[in-house]
């Protein structure tokens, strides 16, 4: 015997006594290797969805922030986990809240569908074995329960996507519910409230936060309701195929299947394009396309009257090609990663799945006794179904990383939105100031603040105008209104007059000395273009009163009517149809009507203070004249803005602001003013008049000349 065969035959021997002792202990390895998988499953979930560098990621993602203006990165990362768990409280705010009980539903929902597959793959095994075997019984009692599972399962199916459509709705209701809280706070919170103005005027970090409360929470709650179904389900079912292929193929083919899926799976995801940060980005720009097309409906007589068509083409023309231009970058990323994924996916993945079928078929296992044709195909039926159903929950675990990516681009939006609002709630601001404002003494103003003082009269201490943007108008403004006592602010246009409002309004932060006044709640604001709201016009006069307040406070509609009168106004309500006729009021009355509403709304509401900023600029004097007399007859106190001098002798003090910075705070002696600006405007009549004279002299001088030559011809 040759050295080569002995080794051969020791070797066989060797083997030989392998597979005794392997055969043997094979049901512990099972178990061994079963446990091992299950463990491999989480874990490997796990780390799929933990916290990872945000690398590429995080670079691209600054484009999003540059747009939002801020330096916040989208990516599947420990920040998403954070932001995610912050906003799960608001939208699952304790286990008995409705949205727990949804989700509890859906999850045994989700399990009981498992239970369905896994029982329609034994089924489907046994339906082909007993067609094989040609026994037309078996094979009529089978179909018989496959009509019968149908039952459940397409009930199971329509309920969870039932169920899903509901947590959609019902995170979007909780999430949309608590950013109007913040974002339309009461006027009670005080200096806290009025968000909507403070974020769009006082902070640059959102530009578009219409879009954010109405498209990008409905996106964020829908894939988040799907994401826990696109998870969990495809985890569960991985366990369970896998599960019950072990049991019949042997967990040692499933061992080395779950090797080479992984291997696969990871050079996919390491490949996979940052579809989070694409999504942040498509909402980003979404919503500025949304906003020039709404400032070009809000502004459209403006600009028919200028003809600004080709402007404003352009303008909706450069945002819908950017927006464009990024779906079709993200839509030829989506190209390849799809043909990358199906290909893996379904057909590697898919040809690794045949060969583990085949185990059974092609080599004896220990415990399972397929010896007929019949068993044979049962077996490789129901192992293929499983299998099938196996790769299908891997590929939907591999998917929905893609689906969480997404949502993380949805979570950092609706987190920017909710961190910005704390934020100004708090006085804190994010806007690019100008370049003074940066530098010593300025910089000092913008780091400090005043105090504000809730009292009867107003009294401002001291008090700098600071812009939003650290422009500093004014260094120190003091002066006072008493009640009855009506102030008349004047000045060149940018000199501050408005913003004094905005600090009176408690809209502008105040930035140094002392500013007393009554609560927001006791004035009411006049602008030269008045606010007209959506509603009936009984609404307009009211605003921002219901009719079940009017009611409360005693006024009937003919108490309003003769409201309307004093501004001549009362015709109206015929002319347009009744007190409850609803309407665009911006179109349907012309800008002196919209001002005289604004007036009747004025004397309704009958506040201590009223501020009218050029608020008769489009009504005729006389009006002009019933309208001031009328409001002091009220007792209303009058702050007013405005370049006419009709006005002046409603007023017994002026604040002159003189557009370089400087003020002067005076009683007004109306008259004495009046008669000044006549002599002033005399003299600079007669000034005009001057080079006309001048050249009529000369012409009488040339003429007075020629005369004088001729006689002494
Ligand atoms: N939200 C804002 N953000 C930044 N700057 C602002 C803001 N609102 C007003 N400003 C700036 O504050 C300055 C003063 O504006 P304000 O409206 O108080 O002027 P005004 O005296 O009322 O002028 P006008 O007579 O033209 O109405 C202007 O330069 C304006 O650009």
């Amino acid at each position: 015997m040759s050295v080569l065969s002995k080794l051969h035959s020791s070797l066989d021997k060797r083997a030989a006594q392998f597979s005794r002792v392997y055969a043997t202990h094979r049901p512990l390895v099972q178990r061994g290797l079963t446990v091992g998988f299950v463990l491999y499953v989480f874990l490997a979930t796990y780390q799929g969805l933990a916290a990872r560098p945000a690398s590429r990621k995080g670079r691209e993602a600054k484009d999003v922030s540059e747009r939002e203006g801020r330096t916040a990165h989208v990516a599947v990362d420990a920040v998403f986990y954070r932001r995610l768990g912050v906003i799960l409280r608001i939208v699952i705010p304790s286990i008995r809240s409705k949205e727990a009980l949804l989700l509890i539903m859906h999850s045994s929902l989700l399990i009981f569908r498992t239970a369905i597959s896994l029982y329609v793959a034994a089924l489907d095994g046994k339906i082909v074995a007993s067609l094989v075997r040609g026994q037309s019984l078996e094979f009529l009692l089978n179909i018989a329960r496959w009509l019968l599972v149908a039952i459940p399962a397409t009930w199971t199916n329509s309920w969870l996507s039932y169920v899903q459509n509901k947590l959609a709705i019902a995170y979007r209701t909780r999430l949309t519910r608590e950013v109007l809280k913040q974002y339309l706070g009461e006027e009670s919170e005080g200096p806290d409230g009025k968000v909507y103005y403070k974020l769009s005027n006082l902070d640059d970090r959102i530009q578009n936060p219409d879009q954010m409360i109405t498209h990008d929470i409905q996106h964020f709650s829908a894939n988040l309701a799907a994401i826990y179904a696109n998870l969990a389900k495809p985890v569960l079912d991985v366990i369970l195929y896998n599960y019950q292929l072990a049991q019949n193929v042997g967990a040692e083919g499933l061992v080395v299947l779950t090797i080479l899926i992984q291997c696969s799976a990871a050079l996919l995801r390491a490949a996979t394009p940052p579809f989070g940060t694409y999504t942040a980005q498509s909402a980003a720009l979404a919503g500025s396309l949304r906003h020039t097309h709404s400032r070009l409906v809000e502004f459209a007589e403006e600009v028919a009257f200028f003809g600004g068509e080709e402007a404003e083409r352009q303008i909706i023309e450069k945002e819908f090609v950017a927006l464009v231009r990024h779906e079709e970058k993200v839509m030829n990323q989506k190209w390849w990663y799809g043909c990358a994924e199906e290909g893996i996916v379904k057909w590697l993945w898919g040809s690794f799945g045949l060969v583990v079928c085949a185990i059974p078929v092609f080599f004896k296992l220990p415990g399972i006794s397929n010896i007929d044709l019949g068993s044979r195909t049962e077996g490789f039926v129901t192992n293929r179904r499983l299998l099938l159903s196996s790769s299908d929950a891997m590929g939907r675990v591999m998917y929905s990383y893609k689906d969480l990516a997404e949502l993380a681009g949805y979570t950092a939006r609706v987190s920017l939105l909710f961190d910005t609002m704390s934020d100004v709630r708090q006085g804190k601001f994010e806007k690019a100031l100008v370049s003074s404002a940066m530098q010593g003494d300025n910089s000092q103003i913008m780091r400090s603040r005043g105090q504000v003082l809730e009292v009867e009269d107003i009294q401002f201490e001291n008090v700098p105008i600071v812009t939003p943007n650290g422009d500093i108008l004014l260094r120190s403004l003091t002066f006072s209104v008493k009640s009855g006592e009506h102030l008349l602010i004047v000045g060149p246009n940018g000199a501050g007059k408005s913003s004094l409002f905005r600090i009176l309004g408690g809209l502008w932060p105040v930035y140094g000395g002392i500013v007393r006044k009554p609560p927001a709640s006791n004035f009411i604001l006049i602008p030269q273009r008045p606010y007209l709201s959506l509603g009936t016009l009984r609404d307009q006069v009211i605003y921002p009163h219901s009719q079940e307040q009017m009611a409360t406070r005693g006024i009937s509609d003919a108490e309003l009517l003769a409201v309307l009168a004093v501004v001549g106004m009362d015709g109206v309500v015929e002319r347009e149809g009744g007190w409850d006729v609803a309407r665009e009021w911006r179109e349907a009355l012309s800008g002196g009507d919209q001002q005289k509403i604004a007036w009747a709304r004025l004397f309704y509401h009958k506040p201590k203070y009223a501020i009218l900023d050029e608020a008769t600029s489009l009504v005729p004097l006389d009006m002009e004249g019933k309208m001031m007399e009328h409001a002091t007859a009220l007792g209303i106190t009058l702050l007013t803005v405005s370049h006419r001098p009709s006005l002046w002798k409603y007023h017994s003090t002026i604040l002159q602001f003189d557009g370089q910075g400087g003020y002067v705070f005076t009683k007004l002696d109306a008259e004495k003013r009046l008669l000044l600006q006549e002599e002033k405007q005399e003299m600079e009549a007669k000034l005009l008049e001057v080079p006309k004279m001048k050249s009529r002299l000369a012409e009488l001088r040339l003429v007075a000349d020629a005369r004088i030559t001729k006689a002494q011809w």
